[in-house]
């Protein structure tokens, strides 16, 4: 369990974390979730005792992380997969870190077998692909058998089959029991694996619920209409400035601004006959950008939008 109280961190003038308060709790995945510098990384580093907080606390199963007499033990972290020394085998590395906490040989075996390097085991680490370190990253956050994980943008770089393997990895150890925290910026992979969100933005939590709470707050993004004439329907439509209107296929639109109701009477306005009006769930990705768009620290001008300073705030 992770749980954080009024966490704050000021670097300078510069608040990074601005009193965060949550709980990560046991036998879920909890996904950590922010736009770029909304403070996820400093947040993560701090559970893990590599930042002090400016004020506020977090505790790790109990305990602030420097107090637990075997971290490795406590909590798995993977914060920087790069963090290896480059001239030594991933077993080397596996080796030296086991050997601060008395782990054995054999446990080193275990994760390498378990992170599928045992073909590459001897190879230098300065050779591996970022997949394969992010392997390596994953292997050394389960070699003490932590009953907490805290892992940055752990897909970082892994192909499909590597993607599926951490998803089913960490369902797997939320489903022992034990406290997963992950941060990804891949909406679609953090909606089929984590069970909760905490979504921050510049420093701020700004939702704490289950993923499927937060996407149904999100509401239907659009409704999809399916009718033969849907040129005709279109047409109609785009006279209304509140509506939008996308063609999906030669038959199909997609309608935002306007509810299931509303669409059906304007096509029997104008005598369109309908086969299809479905309202369309908004998606993890839809919720998260409506969440946080106004919590963005850089965002890219729409193309044809005037770049005047301050206006992107
Ligand atoms: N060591 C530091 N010194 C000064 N400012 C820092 C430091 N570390 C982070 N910051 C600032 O704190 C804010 C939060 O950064 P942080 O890296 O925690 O965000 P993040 O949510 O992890 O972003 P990203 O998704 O880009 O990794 C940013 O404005 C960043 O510039």
């Amino acid at each position: 369990m992770i749980e954080a109280q009024h966490l704050t961190k000021r670097y300078g003038p510069r608040t990074a974390v601005d009193g965060m308060t949550f709980t990560v709790r046991p036998g879920r995945v909890t996904g950590f979730l922010g736009p770029n510098g909304a403070g996820k990384s400093t947040t993560m580093r701090m559970v893990v005792g590599l930042d002090r907080p400016t004020s506020g606390r977090v505790t790790v199963n109990g305990a602030p992380y420097a107090r637990h007499r075997a971290p490795l033990g406590e909590v798995g972290v993977l914060l920087d997969a790069k963090a290896v020394h480059p001239g030594r085998s991933a077993r080397a590395h596996l080796r030296a870190l086991a050997a601060t906490h008395g782990i054995g040989d054999a446990r080193v075996d275990e994760v390498v077998e378990l992170a599928g390097l045992g073909a590459v085991a001897h190879v230098r680490a300065g050779r591996f692909s970022l997949g394969m370190g992010q392997r390596l990253g994953i292997a050394a956050a389960l070699l003490g058998d932590p009953a907490t994980l805290v892992l940055d943008e752990p897909v970082n770089g892994l192909d499909p089959e590597g993607v599926l393997w951490v998803r089913t990895l960490l369902r797997a150890l939320a489903a022992e029991g034990r406290t997963v925290l992950l941060s990804s910026h891949l909406m679609s992979e953090m909606a089929l694996t984590a069970d909760h969100l905490v979504v921050v933005g510049r420093g701020r939590v700004v939702a704490d619920a289950p993923v499927a709470d937060v996407v149904a707050r999100a509401g239907t993004a659009a409704v999809r209409v399916r009718t033969p004439e849907a040129a005709r329907l279109a047409a109609a439509l785009v006279r209304d400035p509140a509506l939008r209107v996308v063609s999906t296929a030669a038959d199909t639109l997609e309608v935002s601004g306007a509810d299931a109701p509303a669409l059906a009477a304007a096509a029997a306005g104008i005598g369109v006959v309908l086969h299809e009006l479905a309202p369309v769930q908004a998606s993890l990705e839809d919720a998260y950008l409506q969440l946080t768009g106004g919590e963005v620290e850089y965002r890219a001008a729409a193309p044809g939008t005037p770049t005047t300073p301050g206006a992107s705030r």
